[in-house]
């Protein structure tokens, strides 16, 4: 069953369900243009979780989900939530969705976790997960080690349930190739900073569109949490510290609220700007509505120009 069929949606894109950033009104927007808003609940409480769910069923009467950062202290509370509001679709990030599948299931749920490997896309495939998001290193905040073109293809030949790809994914160009490796969605994330309806502060989406493709940079490898952002004056300090082998506390004080100061203070030189290496391509705001109908109509275009195309040497 494709994709778009088994979540009720018209375009098979999924938003980037971005801790802080994944909420009212750019949940709404997304659902509303076809595609799949997800609601961020990374550092959320129940509450504010059942408060943002409620916004996007306001906003909108088409399906929208809602992503788990694994790595969170409160995930059974927000599966409550989720549950007795009837949300139908769950992403999942961060970690493995395996203590929970089985209230996820009994409950209907639709689980698709984004994973960084091969090994990893197997484990949930065998978990019983209904799709994957194959995530290369190119995409900003928590990646892998692993580029899209390199991932992407090798996942979809290691499972046999749907895979969407994600990372440095910005145009229609990034959409068909995608589905040349084998994708049947993908997942963007960058692109959906640069909407006139993601809710960041203006500074945050001046960085992504003034950013160039060598603009960001992977910290914390060496706290085993590999996160890409734009390089700021904040990431150069955290770069030093790891180089000098910091304790970790150290450099979990430099980090600590940065996510926040960069999203809603528009602190870009000490906050935390997450963004993927595609930021370069990304030079303007636009509504979510050009943007997705933008980049299905180029991805459409290339798709029929690649299925005339001869590779072979005339
Ligand atoms: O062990 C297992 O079975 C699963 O292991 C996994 C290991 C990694 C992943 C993974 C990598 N990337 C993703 C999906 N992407 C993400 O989760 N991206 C994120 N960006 C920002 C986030 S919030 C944050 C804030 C500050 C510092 C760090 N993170 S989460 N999942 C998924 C599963």
């Amino acid at each position: 069953m494709s994709i778009t069929k088994l979540l009720g949606i018209k375009y098979p894109i999924f938003q980037g369900g971005m801790a802080q950033i994944a909420v009212s009104p750019l949940v709404g927007a997304v659902s509303n243009a076809g595609g799949l808003g997800i609601i961020g609940s990374g550092g959320f409480s129940a509450d504010r979780l059942r408060d943002e769910i409620r916004k996007a069923k306001e906003s909108t009467n088409k399906p929208f989900a809602v992503n788990l950062m694994l790595m969170m202290d409160n995930i059974p509370e927000l599966i409550q939530v989720i549950v007795e509001e009837g949300v139908k679709i769950v992403t999942t990030g961060a970690g493995t969705p395996a203590p929970y599948m089985k209230t996820l299931k009994e409950n209907g749920i639709i689980v698709i976790p984004v994973v960084p490997s091969v090994k990893i896309a197997k484990k949930m495939e065998a978990l019983g997960v209904d799709a994957i998001v194959a995530e290369g290193t190119e995409a900003g905040g928590h990646v892998g080690e692993t580029t899209t073109m390199a991932l992407l293809p090798q996942v979809v030949s290691a499972v046999s349930i749907p895979v969407i790809g994600a990372g440095g994914i910005a145009d229609g160009r990034g959409v068909a190739a995608a589905f040349a490796l084998g994708a049947q969605g993908v997942q963007v994330g960058t692109r959906f900073l640069a909407t006139v309806e993601c809710p960041t502060h203006e500074n945050f989406k001046q960085a992504v569109i003034t950013a160039d493709d060598t603009s960001t940079t992977v910290t914390g490898r060496s706290l085993g949490g590999p996160v890409r952002s734009i390089k700021n004056s904040m990431i150069a300090e955290f770069l030093r510290l790891e180089n000098e082998k910091a304790p970790r506390e150290e450099l979990e004080k430099l980090s600590l609220g940065s996510l926040r100061r960069a999203v809603f203070e528009g602190d870009t030189d000490t906050g935390s700007v997450m963004a993927g290496q595609i930021c370069g391509m990304v030079n303007e705001i636009t509504t979510v509505e050009e943007m997705i109908t933008t980049m299905f109509e180029e991805a459409q275009e290339i798709l029929e120009k690649l299925g005339k195309l001869s590779v072979v040497g005339a």
